[in-house]
């Protein structure tokens, strides 16, 4: 309930519609209630008496009691769901916008699949139950204890017959209520289940398909789908079971006030109307006790969702900027100072002790076994994480200091995975400089030798990608990562192992591109294949995320035997690198 309650912030700013809603609703419940009591009048007074004039009267009060009521119900509709959905829609944004704002530490706490059903079922079961509550949670205690009250005021006579319906009606309504809640907790997880198999299944379809795993997947599905389908069952047979129940406590109360009503109508202790009027009132009664459990089913069920989402909005970012950021532009010289990180603190460092400096202008090559952490080492450049120990400067600052959007903004970084949006390749390209000209594009794609097969499309640079960048070969996606990085024309470069789909002869126009583009920038090749790095200023070589050997190619060659070793797997016959 805590968890619900910190989400009330976001219903201020439409405090008036959320007050005007279950005004509105007062206004359409009192026009329901008086409506049978205007019927007892008509009968026991007008019909009874023969009396036309009055009934003529009372007609025209009930059609104005009918249309406030509508109009009532039509404004609560109309403010209750404003409220909500923008209630929800804030929420949204928000949500969205602390998840780009998370580090990737911050993301390594949340699923991909959790993060996603958060902004969408989540908000929406939150936007449901406020438009619930704004309606109904007004709408059905106010009939109910006004039902009561007119019962007791004007058919005291029948009155008995309430203190036996009403607690069993309320009994019977909690009890179905209270499993009915658990039971749909249990669809929900259900449903979870369903998500996570489809979402997995369309993910890993080409794997699916390679390995012929069609039939095991579609068993899988099978019996997380029959799960969620009994579950269903189970619980709609007791929601079923709810409705007939009731109403089967509401027709012996309509019985017995009929019975006893008759006698009391025999002795003129009270009138037809007052009979039929109560009958009015105890459906009521029914309805208002019935909309009531349904608004806090809806609250229950709403519970665990606010829950996720508050999680994620106080997740609190782990890497922010200092109290004064330094905002002053970057040149490029990047040392790190017995750098130490841990991913999982409990666990062993994965860069212990690194240690090393690249001058502005310089290209510096990374290169070790997988897992030995290169990757680690230059996502610490854009503080993607932060280190443990020891410290990253830049131009002699520790990058820390550094105002992060100047400092990211001064970085050009293609990822080990190249990451394209369901856009066109000049909106993927100019991501990295939204001021970019043509020009500039052209430049970069031809400087990561993209050129080549963007020309060849017949969209060319408007050529639309598809989500996940399926229409793509693997070589083609890293190229136009690479382009993203270059159009940034960075004081730093990385490129984390960007060459590995790339066939050699591109890879070594792109070497050459990058000597003669970027002579200004700090360039750090990440890579597993020599050719890729020899040419470096400066070559660290990793292992176990310590640096076993530092220097030139030819350095290295002679004094590094875990270098050496490199070397001598990816010789050709004759003894010459492979290129
Ligand atoms: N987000 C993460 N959470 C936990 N551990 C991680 C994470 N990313 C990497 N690691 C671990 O850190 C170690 C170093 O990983 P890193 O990606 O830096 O290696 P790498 O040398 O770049 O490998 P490769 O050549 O395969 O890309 C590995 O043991 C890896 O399992």
């Amino acid at each position: 309930m805590q968890a619900v309650l910190s989400l009330k912030k976001y219903i201020k700013p439409y405090m008036v519609f959320a007050i005007i809603a279950p005004l509105m609703m007062v206004l359409e419940v009192g026009m329901d209630l008086v409506q049978p009591t205007i019927m007892q009048h008509i009968i026991d007074y007008g019909i009874a008496q023969d009396n036309t004039s009055y009934i003529i009267k009372m007609f025209g009060l009930t059609v104005l009691c009918a249309f406030l009521g509508l109009l009532g119900g039509a404004v609560c509709s109309i403010y209750a769901s404003k409220t909500a959905v923008n209630f929800a829609a804030d929420i949204r944004q928000d949500l969205y916008e602390t998840i780009t704002y998370f580090s990737n530490s911050n993301k390594d706490h949340f699923t991909l699949g959790k993060l996603i059903t958060n902004i969408t079922s989540d908000v929406e079961m939150l936007q449901r139950a406020l438009t619930m509550l704004l309606k109904v949670f007004v709408r059905g205690p106010l009939t109910f204890l006004g039902a009561i009250v007119i019962v007791f005021l004007t058919a005291r006579e029948l009155f008995p017959i309430l203190l036996v319906v009403v607690p069993i009606l309320a009994f019977s309504i909690y009890f179905f209520t209270k499993i009915s809640g658990k039971l749909f907790l249990k669809v929900q997880e259900a449903v979870d289940a369903v998500n996570t198999r489809v979402q997995e299944n369309l993910a890993g379809i080409r794997v699916i398909k390679a390995y012929n795993r069609k039939d095991h997947q579609i068993d899988q599905f099978r019996s997380v789908n029959e799960k969620l389908m009994k579950r269903n069952i189970t619980a709609d047979q007791i929601i079923g079971i709810l409705m007939p129940l009731t109403a089967f406590v509401v027709n012996m109360g309509i019985i017995a006030a009929l019975w006893m009503g008759a006698f009391k109508v025999e002795n003129e202790s009270i009138e037809v109307g007052v009979i039929i009027a109560f009958i009015n009132y105890l459906m009521m009664i029914m309805g208002g006790l019935m909309s009531s459990s349904n608004v806090l089913m809806q609250i229950a069920r709403a519970v665990p969702s606010a829950k996720r989402i508050v999680a994620v909005l106080e997740e609190k970012p782990e890497i922010t900027n200092s109290e004064s950021p330094v905002k002053s532009s970057i040149k490029g010289t990047v040392e790190f100072e017995n750098v130490h990180f841990a991913y999982n603190k409990q666990n062993e460092a994965v860069l212990k002790n690194i240690s090393f400096k690249v001058n502005s202008g310089e290209t510096i090559g990374i290169i070790g076994m997988t897992g030995s952490g290169k990757s680690t080492i230059v996502n610490l450049i854009p503080r993607m994480y932060d280190t443990d120990q020891g410290l990253i400067k830049i131009d002699g600052r520790p990058i820390y200091q550094y105002d992060l959007e100047t400092l990211r903004g001064e970085i050009g970084f293609a990822p080990q995975k190249a990451t394209l949006f369901s856009r066109t390749i000049e909106e993927n390209v100019k991501y990295g400089n939204d001021e970019a000209t043509t020009e500039d594009l052209i430049e970069a794609l031809e400087s990561s030798c993209a050129y080549e097969f963007v020309e060849k499309l017949d969209e060319q640079e408007q050529y639309l990608i598809t989500q996940g960048a399926t229409n793509l070969s693997g070589g083609q996606k890293q190229r136009l990562a690479m382009a993203r990085a270059f159009i940034r024309k960075p004081a730093i470069l990385i490129l984390d192992d960007t060459t590995s789909a790339v066939d050699s002869i591109s890879e070594k126009r792109i070497q050459r591109a990058i000597t003669e583009n970027f002579k200004e920038s700090t360039k750090f090749i990440v890579s597993s294949k020599i050719s890729s790095i020899r040419h470096a200023d400066q070559i660290l070589v990793l292992e176990d995320g310590c640096i076993v050997g530092q220097g030139t190619h030819e350095e290295l060659l002679e004094t590094n035997t875990t270098y050496q070793d490199i070397v001598s797997t990816q010789l050709v016959r004759g003894g010459t690198l492979h290129e």
